[in-house]
């Protein structure tokens, strides 16, 4: 993505959601994106997949996949796109499922409608992509409706139905939040499991640091719809630049810790169409100078491409002024 901004017109006109916004993902890597609620994450990965909802524009930009700009790409080339060599795995359990076919006959069309297949094919696969997902009795949900299923069974068929056309990249919005923590840690093994059988790409969204943690190869931070802080996991969790990334990691509850109280971010995230000016954090942010309020922070890079988004970060010390998307990301 290159200089991505998105926009959501009303009848109150338009806000700015998603500003700046340049990233880039490799082959078979996984790319975790953080942030508080109403950050941007899903309008961002809405937007890669053309579907924002009424009202939501990008203004600017490209977004490239394998070199192919899917910004100039017509409906008609975009739907044949998604699903097949970019799935999606929505945030609310079983969004994508039909409530009124049975969980088999949406395999079966899936499947038959991006690969030539004899149904009792499709059927095999379907259940086999069941089983991967530790579902339990696979025959039984293949001849069930959604509604018949638990969240946390809906999305586990969700994440099985995505895979099942092998898309190159998978976009998933808080693919285990439904699932509680005993499975969810399962089902992150699964999808690595299954990334490294397929060679998948993955854009994963999610509040979870900890699945963030685990599963992504590069990690970005977003923060009032800009990407404030974004590189190698390590770099990004070990040394983080931005104070937004650092409080981020601080509240997370570790086992060695001895406070009972974990560190909150003080304030609210801002809202959209009264964002502050300069940097958009520094209203909240512990280590705010007087800089900060009336002056847009620059944005820096260091050698392992870890790029930091604050006024405090010095060049001269190992970063250097961001380049554009591409070099930065060593592409
Ligand atoms: N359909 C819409 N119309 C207008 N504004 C919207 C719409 N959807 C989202 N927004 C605005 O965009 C902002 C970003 O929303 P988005 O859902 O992308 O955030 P998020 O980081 O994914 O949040 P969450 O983690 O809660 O899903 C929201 O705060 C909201 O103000």
């Amino acid at each position: 993505m290159e200089n991505v901004q998105v926009q959501y017109r009303g009848a109150g006109g338009a806000s700015k959601i998603i500003r700046n916004l340049d990233l880039a993902l490799e082959k078979h890597q996984t790319l975790g994106i953080v942030g508080e609620s109403g950050s941007g994450k899903t309008t961002l990965i809405r937007a890669v997949l053309g579907l924002l909802p009424p009202g939501g524009v990008i203004t600017g930009g490209r977004i490239l996949f394998q070199g192919q700009d899917l910004l100039k790409l017509s409906r008609e080339e975009r739907r044949r796109i998604r699903g097949r060599r970019i799935g999606m795995i929505f945030q609310e359990p079983g969004a994508a499922l039909n409530p009124v076919r049975k969980i088999g006959a949406q395999f079966s069309d899936a499947l038959c409608a991006h690969f030539p297949m004899p149904k009792q094919e499709a059927r095999q696969r379907a259940l086999d992509m069941l089983a991967k997902m530790l579902l339990p009795d696979p025959e039984k949900i293949f001849t069930s409706y959604s509604f018949q299923l638990s969240g946390g069974m809906k999305q586990r068929v969700t994440i099985a139905l995505a895979l099942a056309l092998e898309p190159e990249l998978l976009l998933a919005d808080e693919p285990t939040s439904a699932l509680d923590v005993t499975v969810q840690a399962q089902m992150i093994k699964e999808m690595q499991r299954l990334q490294q059988e397929l060679k998948t790409s993955i854009i994963l969204v999610s509040h979870n640091m900890g699945v963030v943690a685990q599963m992504a190869d590069r990690i970005g931070v977003m923060y009032g719809g800009e990407l404030v802080e974004w590189g190698p996991k390590e770099r990004v969790i070990n040394h983080p630049g931005h104070p937004y990334t650092k409080a981020l990691l601080s509240s997370i509850p570790r086992l060695d810790q001895k406070e009972r109280l974990l560190p909150s971010i003080s304030g609210q995230p801002p809202r959209f169409g009264e964002m502050p000016r300069g940097c958009t954090f520094s209203p909240r942010c512990p280590e705010a100078v007087s800089i900060c309020a009336p002056q847009s922070p620059g944005r820096f890079v260091d050698g392992w491409g870890h790029m930091v988004c604050c006024t405090k970060i010095k060049k001269g010390m190992g970063w250097t002024s961001y380049p554009t998307s591409k070099e930065a990301a060593g592409i």
